[in-house]
């Protein structure tokens, strides 16, 4: 057994069997026992060696960490660039040596570097990433409609979806394919879209199949489309069915694995439509916004059960004049944040002047309203979080009264940010 320390270095750019022995250390890292050639191959296609460190001892990858361009739109629909963090994994062996910390501080300092705006990832656990300044931005909420409690009409045509609107219809992936896209590019711009992030061709393949290896559980996914009136998509939904039995009776379970409208006509009809399918007693829906109207849709909204609600998308603004002028505000106003950032990306003070007809950011000599953490920041930059309940729990340091509540006015959204893809 080798002595030496880890040594950490990115992927070499023409070396497929550099990449693949880094994929073999994720899989060990995730706890996953065998990767087959196939899955190494299809998997391969997504790492960018530039931006995928790995740490080594004697030629051996213990520890992998990987960041990829990403764009996340803020309140009011524009989006930023963005750093996103994922595949970050230390071998049992070599963990709570400060190897994930060490990749970490590289990876931010790179961004920075970059020009992208602040960091995203999705955290395994809660307590790993706080102290690198990430905060929880979006939460999520896991949904189990109960269809025998809900009070919806199951003798009712599946895809009626109102008088003189438009209709559903099932695609097929390469169908998908050609119309997800730009639905979802769409939905994004939406000035309500806060916490959206784009979508690769690479996910699209992925999501409608033409990504497999053996051993995928993923089960294939029926694809439905919305068109309005005058025939144009307006809204996608992926769904699975387990087809489940018991005494000749249905006992199914339909799982929603994404739905994404850009009206609110398609979201309705959607719902509705995977609210209406035989053989259904349960639909489960993970990964929606807390303040989706699914429950609502129902007669019966306590048969909507919350499985789960969850924080999903974390940041770590990395530029915050940057940040904070990129978005909308609720309302017009003044706000001066003294952030501290123990890491030295993005710690200062800084003015906000909101307005009608857009924002400005800048540094500022002027007196803080507030004094936060970048990781609080991060919570509170998409208004998924107020101010003044960090504030109740003493996490902020308020220099003028009703500083606070002030900042949630400004910074609270109609809609609750939100992000429904894993990365
Ligand atoms: C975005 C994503 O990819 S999420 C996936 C994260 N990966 C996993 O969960 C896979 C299993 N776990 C692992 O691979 C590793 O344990 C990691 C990546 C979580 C941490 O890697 P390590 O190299 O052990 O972390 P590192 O030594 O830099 O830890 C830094 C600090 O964070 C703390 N920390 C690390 N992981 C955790 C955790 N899971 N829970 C609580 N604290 C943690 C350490 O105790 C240490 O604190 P200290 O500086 O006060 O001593």
């Amino acid at each position: 057994m080798g002595t030496s320390d880890p040594m950490t270095r990115t992927l070499a750019d023409d070396d497929p069997e550099d990449v693949h022995d880094w994929l073999r250390a994720v899989a060990t890292g995730f706890l996953q026992s065998a990767v087959s050639e196939e899955e190494l191959r299809a998997r391969a296609g997504a790492i960018d060696p530039e931006r995928t460190q790995g740490a080594y001892v004697d030629g051996r990858c213990v520890a992998t960490f990987r960041t990829f361009a990403q764009r996340l739109t803020l309140p009011g629909g524009r989006d930023v660039p963005c750093c996103a963090v994922t595949q970050v994994t230390v071998t049992a062996t070599h963990r709570r040596r400060g190897l994930m910390s060490a990749m970490m501080r590289r990876a931010l300092a790179a961004a920075k570097e970059r020009g992208e705006v602040c960091a995203s990832l999705i955290a395994a656990e809660y307590p790993i990433y706080g102290r690198h300044g990430f905060g929880p931005a979006t939460r999520a909420t896991d949904f189990q409609v109960d269809l025998t409690r809900a009070g919806t009409d199951r003798a009712a045509r599946a895809a009626d979806t109102g008088p003189g609107t438009g209709r559903i219809d099932l695609v097929t992936p390469e169908e998908l394919r050609a119309v997800g896209p730009a639905v979802h590019e769409r939905f994004r711009a939406l000035p309500t879209s806060a916490g959206a992030i784009d979508r690769s061709a690479r996910w699209w393949l992925a999501h409608t199949g033409g990504l497999r290896w053996p051993g995928d559980e993923r089960r294939d996914l029926f694809h439905a489309v919305y068109r309005d009136r005058d025939g144009t998509v307006q809204g996608v939904a992926s769904y699975r069915h387990d087809q489940r039995w018991r005494n000749s009776v249905p006992a199914g379970t339909l799982g929603v694995d994404e739905l994404t409208a850009v009206t609110a006509e398609a979201e309705l009809a959607l719902w509705r439509y995977l609210l209406s399918v035989d053989w259904t007693v349960t639909v489960s829906a993970d990964r929606r916004a807390p303040d989706d109207v699914l429950p609502l849709l129902l007669p019966d909204p306590r048969a909507a059960r919350i499985a789960r609600h969850h924080d999903l998308l974390w940041l770590r603004p990395l530029d915050v004049p940057a940040l904070l002028s990129a978005r909308d505000y609720r309302t017009a106003g003044n706000l001066v944040l003294e952030v501290r950032d123990d890491a030295g990306l993005a710690g200062g003070r800084y003015a906000l002047d909101a307005t009608a007809q857009g924002a400005r950011c800048e540094p500022t000599t002027l007196t803080a309203d507030l004094t936060l953490s970048v990781a609080d920041l991060g919570s509170l930059c998409l208004g998924g979080e107020a101010a003044s309940r960090l504030l109740r729990l003493g996490r902020l340091d308020e220099h003028r009264p009703g500083a606070a509540d002030h900042a949630d006015l400004l910074l609270g959204t109609r809609r609750l940010p939100w992000c429904q893809d894993m990365f």
